[in-house]
C-alpha cells in the first residue's frame, strides 16, 4: 500500500462523517500539542538552546530551498524503500532518539515502539528512555530498532548497556556526540524543569546491573543518590576520537555517530572506521547559533557520502523537507519533534497519525515533482535562494 493512500483514507472517512484524529497540518501540530501539554513538558520538547537562533535557522534553511517539479515523467508509481546499514526501510525515515517520552504520554517509548513496528519504520531508542531497553524491545516485537548511546564514563556500565541492547535485538549503535552536557536552555531553566528527573528518564541506568552494583542502596530506596551518580556518569566529560575504538571493541554491529556538523569531523568519522553519521545539530537544542543542519549537509555528503552512510536530522517537518534533505545527499532522515507531538496527542495512535501524514506527504510530493524514488533525487531537483 503506497503511503500516499493515507490521503484517500482520510477523504473516505470524511464521507462517513469522520475527521482525522487531529490536524494534518505540520505547521499547526506544535500549537495543537501546546494546548494539550503543560508548559514544562511542552517547552522541554519545543524549546531550543539559548535564543533559539538555531531552531529557527534549521527551518530557514529548508525555506531557502525549493523543489523544481518535473512533468510527464510517469511518477504514478513510487518506490520509497531503501536499506541503511543492513536495515530495510519502507521509506527513508527513522524515528529519532528522544529522551524521557513519558513526559508527554505515560506509554512513552512503548507507544513509539508499537507505532514504529506497525509502520515498519526503525525507531532509535534513547539512553535517556523512561522505559527499559528490554521493555521497549518487547513492545517493538519483530519491528526494527537501533540504540542511541549516551556514552557513560564508567566502562563497566557502558559495556553492560551495550550488551543489553545487543541481546534485545537493537541492530545499530547510534552514538550521540553533541550532548555530553545539556546546553543553556532558558525555557527549562526558567521553570526549573530538569527533564530526566521529571519524567523518570533514568529507567535504563536504574535497571542496569553494573550501575546498581556501584550504589550503596538501590535506586528504589535512595533515588537522589542514584541520580547524583548517574548525572556525572553521562555528562561533564567529553570523549576523544581515539576512544571510539572502545565502542568498536564492545559493539559488533554498525556504529553511527550523531551530531556531526563539520566536514573535517565527518572525515574523522571515516578514519575512525564507523559506518555512518547523522548530520544534526540536535534540533537546535545544543549550540545556539550553530549552523543550520541542512546547510551543513551538502558539503559533508559530498566529502564522505561514498565512504559511509550520511543520515540527516533537525528541522524536518514535511514531505518536501525530506525531499530536500535527500536531494542534498542524505540517505535517510530522522524525524524528531513531530512524532513526539503525535505521542502527546494520543500515544501510539497519535504517533501513527503524524508519521503516516509525513510519509503520505513525502510520497505525494516526490511523485508530483516527477520522481519515482529517492535515488533519482540530486541537487538538480532544487532551487536555492541566495
Ligand atoms: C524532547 C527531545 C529529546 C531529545 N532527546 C534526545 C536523546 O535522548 N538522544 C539524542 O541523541 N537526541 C535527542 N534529541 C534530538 C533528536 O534525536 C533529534 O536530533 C532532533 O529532535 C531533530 O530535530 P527536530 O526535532 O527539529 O526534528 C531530542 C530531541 C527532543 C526534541
Ligand atoms: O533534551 C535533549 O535534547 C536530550 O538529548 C536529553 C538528554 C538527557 C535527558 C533527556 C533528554
Amino acid at each position: 500500500m503506497p503511503f500516499g493512500a493515507y490521503q484517500n483514507e482520510i477523504y473516505l472517512q470524511g464521507l462517513g462523517g469522520q475527521l482525522p484524529p487531529f490536524t494534518t497540518d505540520p505547521d499547526a501540530l506544535e500549537g495543537s500539542a501546546r494546548g494539550r501539554l503543560g508548559p514544562g513538558p511542552f517547552w522541554y520538547v519545543a524549546g531550543g538552546a539559548g535564543s533559539g537562533a538555531t531552531v529557527r535557522a534549521n527551518r530557514e534553511a529548508f525555506d531557502r530551498r525549493r523543489i523544481v517539479p518535473r512533468m510527464l515523467r510517469d511518477a504514478t508509481t513510487r518506490h520509497l524503500g531503501t536499506t541503511v546499514l543492513g536495515t530495510e526501510m519502507p521509506a527513508p525515515v527513522l524515528l529519532a532518539p528522544v529522551g524521557v517520552q513519558s513526559i508527554v504520554h505515560p506509554d512513552g517509548e512503548l507507544a513509539t515502539a508499537r507505532a514504529a513496528a506497525e509502520l515498519g519504520l526503525t525507531m532509535i531508542l534513547s539512553t535517556a528512555s523512561s522505559h527499559t531497553i528490554e521493555d521497549v524491545a518487547a513492545a517493538n516485537g519483530d519491528g526494527s530498532r537501533w540504540y542511541q548511546l549516551y556514552w557513560p564514563n564508567d566502562p563497566d556500565v557502558c559495556v553492560s548497556i551495550l550488551s543489553r541492547a545487543k541481546e534485545s535485538g537493537y541492530r545499530v549503535l547510534v552514538v550521540t556526540l553533541d550532548t555530553w552536557s545539556l546546553a543553556w536552555r532558558p525555557h527549562d531553566l526558567d521553570q526549573s524543569y530538569l527533564p530526566f528527573i521529571r519524567g523518570t528518564g533514568v529507567a535504563i541506568p536504574f535497571s542496569d546491573p553494573a550501575f546498581r552494583a556501584g550504589l550503596a542502596k538501590p535506586p528504589e530506596e535512595d533515588m537522589p543518590s542514584a541520580i547524583l551518580r548517574w548525572v556525572p556518569m553521562f555528562t561533564g566529560t567529553d570523549k576523544s576520537w581515539a576512544q571510539l575504538s572502545f565502542l568498536r571493541e564492545h559493539w559488533d554491529g554498525p556504529i553511527v555517530l550523531k551530531g556531526v556538523q563539520h566536514v573535517d569531523d565527518a572525515r574523522k568519522a571515516v578514519d575512525a572506521g564507523v559506518q555512518g553519521i547523522v548530520v544534526s545539530n540536535h534540533g537546535g537544542r545544543q549550540v545556539d547559533g550553530a549552523i543550520a543542519s541542512l546547510d551543513a549537509l551538502p558539503g559533508i555528503a559530498e566529502a564522505v557520502g561514498e565512504q559511509l552512510e550520511v543520515l540527516f536530522d533537525s528541522g524536518v517537518r514535511t514531505g518536501a523537507d525530506i525531499v530536500k534533505a535527500l536531494a542534498l545527499g542524505a540517505r535517510a532522515v530522522l524525524l524528531g519533534r513531530p512524532y513526539v507531538y503525535g505521542l502527546a496527542h494520543g500515544g501510539q495512535g497519535g504517533v501513527r497519525h503524524v508519521v503516516r501524514s509525513v510519509l503520505a506527504d513525502l510520497d505525494l510530493t516526490l511523485g508530483l515533482a516527477g520522481f519515482r524514488s529517492p535515488a533519482e533525487l540530486n541537487r538538480d531537483a532544487l532551487w536555492e535562494r541566495a
